[in-house]
């Protein structure tokens, strides 16, 4: 279902290139107006291939791209509302930073008063004013980075596409630059679909992420939904550092893993289903032996900054990441201690309607369930 709020919807979308396997597989989603999407995956999920089909430089080999209700298919990009700021920023070199952003204004003929009022607006926007004839060789990578920007928002697009276009900066920079773009895109209010495969980078700009992998989408959601319910050992594994293990659901809310039994908050699972667990790192506390729910032997210790990352092994053999502010020592017993809340359980094989449906009908169980115990 989409309502007047969706300004982008892809339905059943397929891309092929030749006869080889579909880079993008039977692809749906929707794109809410005025906000900061980003789309994340490991190299070569199609990411990229997401945002041409969506600017316009190719169509899909099935299925359906809508843009604010109407079928885009064969719309040339040119006639799309839509930018891209690419990786390399693609400026002429040979131009300097006014004429770079009034370039598409040039070519659309518009008069000369009227370009240099938009191109003033945008490099003020970009905070970039006085700038107007430096040349683009004199200008830093932050700098540039703002040119490109400009050069696109010149253009009121109504989407802003953005390709990877901090990953050639410095560590330093590229913070710096994530506030920047996420303060540029609330005062903008246009929606922004943004490129990484930085999951930190994700987590942090994000109102909604799409994961991707294979030319699957295999979860959307915003940051804490994803980084808090995954949906699979690839959506825990790429977002976040995390202890995954395989398990038994004995029944609702009794989970078994590493030999023993644990109070979980989660339902709707067969009885006796094998599932994944996955516990976070920073979800662990170190505790005595004798106090923790499992015991552990420390293997290794690195010191992180904010604190000791510490491999140890459970008397099942099962690995296990802590992130400790307390220090351990290699090859001593330790006891690992969590609340049920930390326990996130994963069905094999689940796709994301399927994780949907399941927590919906779970919910209504649980909630009838609450009211029977009222009436007693
Ligand atoms: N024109 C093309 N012809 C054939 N294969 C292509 C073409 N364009 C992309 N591909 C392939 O499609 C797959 C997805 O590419 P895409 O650029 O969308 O990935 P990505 O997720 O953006 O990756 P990266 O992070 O490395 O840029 C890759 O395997 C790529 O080699």
């Amino acid at each position: 279902m989409s309502d007047n709020n969706t300004i982008i919807r892809f339905e059943h979308v397929t891309k092929r290139f030749d006869n080889d396997a579909p880079i993008l597989n039977d692809v749906s989603f929707e794109i809410e107006r005025g906000k900061f999407y980003t789309l994340l995956g490991p190299s070569g999920c199609g990411k990229t291939t997401i945002l041409r089909l969506i600017a316009g430089f190719m169509e899909p080999s099935e299925g359906s791209i809508y843009f604010n209700g109407k079928r885009i298919n064969q719309v040339p990009a040119n006639r799309r509302q839509v930018n891209t700021v690419f990786q390399d920023y693609a400026l002429f070199p040979h131009l300097n930073v006014f004429e770079n952003v009034a370039f598409g204004l040039r070519i659309k003929k518009l008069k000369n008063d009227v370009i240099t009022n938009k191109v003033r607006e945008a490099l003020r926007f970009v905070n970039l004013e006085g700038y107007e004839s430096r040349e683009i060789t004199e200008m830093s990578g932050g700098q540039r980075q703002r040119v490109a920007i400009a050069r696109a928002i010149v253009n009121e697009p109504e989407i802003l596409l953005l390709d990877e276009p901090l990953s050639a900066l410095d560590l330093k920079l590229r913070t710096e630059m994530q506030y920047e773009l996420r303060e540029l895109q609330r005062r903008l209010g246009i929606t922004f679909i943004f490129v990484t495969h930085d999951q930190e980078e994700a987590l942090a700009m994000s109102d909604e992420i799409f994961v991707l992998n294979k030319g699957n989408i295999q979860q959307s959601g915003t940051p804490t939904d994803i980084y808090d319910e995954p949906i699979n050992r690839f959506v825990a594994d790429f977002i976040g550092e995390s202890n995954i293990v395989v398990g038994r659901m004995k029944e609702d809310y009794v989970v078994e893993f590493a030999g023993r039994t644990f109070e979980c908050v989660d339902g709707g699972f067969n009885k006796d289903e094998q599932v994944e667990i996955v516990i976070r790192p920073e979800d662990l506390e170190m505790t005595k032996p004798e106090n923790g729910k499992l015991k552990a032997r420390v293997d290794t210790q690195l010191f992180r900054g904010v604190h000791y990352e510490i491999s140890a092994y459970d008397e099942a053999g099962n690995e296990w990441l802590v992130h400790s502010t307390k220090k351990a020592t290699v090859d001593e017993w330790i006891g690992l201690d969590f609340d049920p809340e930390a326990i996130h359980v994963m069905r094999f094989n689940e796709t994301e309607e399927e994780f949907d449906r399941r927590l919906e009908a779970y919910a209504e169980t649980d909630e009838d369930e609450e009211e029977v115990v009222h009436v007693r």
